[in-house]
């Protein structure tokens, strides 16, 4: 059987594509192949979930419709002339973090079409959200593949170009903060007296909780924060915490910084 899809690159993101492309049962395991770099992911996947591991994938490339770059940024330049020339009239879709389109382009010169994609690691059980910006527009057939690989994942979104570093800094990144958050949570509650077994629990019970809430309910955050607020209450107390350590400007120096390392990601 032919394959259909190949991916370089083998790691955490694109298991989680392959995963999700195998549940949606958009391609049969033999269809899929991947390659890696000097480590054991790629026969771990292939080990993992039926799809073939070729050390040198770029024979098969001249059969497949769509090459899935996976690696990390700064192996993006590892990538040979060759494999490139093989992948001419495919098309390509990178999830590499700052790799801009006109570089992606220049390697991949005679692709059929290059979209640059944004996914984040929720994507591992659908829940992720992806955005997306083509170098062209998409033909219907080539729509098809991207709304099948994307859809996999989870939601997304089509951007401009220029919008995907912002895009990398809030939703690319993003799951860390709540991890990030979930930790602060637990040793905190730890520091107020619980079990670590309990805090956890409730770290997460609460961050799920009001998750689902904010999505399924018309209002906006600051509303359903408002809710919790009773006047001179619990709550309160500690969002004048927050607000006295700048809450707000942290997160946003913190998206500004993961912006501006997207940015230099572009030349690495
Ligand atoms: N981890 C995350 O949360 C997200 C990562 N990304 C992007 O996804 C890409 C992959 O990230 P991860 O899966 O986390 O990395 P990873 O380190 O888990 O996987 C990287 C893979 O690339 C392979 N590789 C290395 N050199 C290679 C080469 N010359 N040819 C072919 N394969 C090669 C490695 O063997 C490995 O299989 C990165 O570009 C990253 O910017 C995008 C969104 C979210
Ligand atoms: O940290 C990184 O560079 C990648 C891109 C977005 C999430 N992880």
């Amino acid at each position: 059987m032919p394959i259909r899809i190949a991916f370089i690159g083998a790691g955490r993101m694109a298991s989680a594509i392959v995963r999700g492309l195998l549940e949606k049962e958009h391609y049969a395991p033999e269809e899929i192949a991947c390659t890696c770099g000097d480590d054991p992911t790629g026969p771990a996947l292939a080990e993992a979930t039926g799809i073939q591991f070729l050390k040198d994938i770029t024979p098969a490339l001249y059969e497949t419709e769509a090459v899935v770059l996976a690696c990390k940024p700064q192996q993006f330049a590892a990538i040979s002339p060759e494999l490139a020339e093989a992948a001419r009239g495919k098309l390509i879709l990178s999830i590499l973090a700052g790799t801009p389109l006109v570089r992606l382009s220049e390697k991949f010169a005679h692709a059929r079409n290059i979209v640059r994609t944004m996914p984040n690691t929720p994507g591992q059980i659908g829940a992720g959200v992806t955005a997306f910006a083509p170098l062209r527009e998409l033909s219907d057939k080539d729509n098809g593949i991207v709304e099948n690989t994307l859809s996999s994942l989870g939601n997304f979104h089509e951007v401009d170009e220029v919008d995907l570093d912002a895009v990398t800094a809030l939703s690319g990144s993003g799951p860390a903060y709540v991890f990030e958050f979930a930790a602060a949570l637990r040793e905190a509650g730890v520091s107020c007296g619980l079990d670590e077994g309990l805090a956890d629990a409730l770290a997460i019970d609460t961050l799920l909780g009001a998750a689902m809430l904010l999505a399924e309910s018309e209002e906006t955050p600051e509303a359903l924060r408002n809710a919790v607020t009773s006047p001179g209450g619990t709550t309160a107390a500690a969002l004048k915490v927050f607000q006295e350590g700048d809450f707000r400007g942290l997160v946003e120096r913190a998206l500004a910084a993961a912006k501006a390392r997207s940015l230099e990601l572009a030349a690495e």
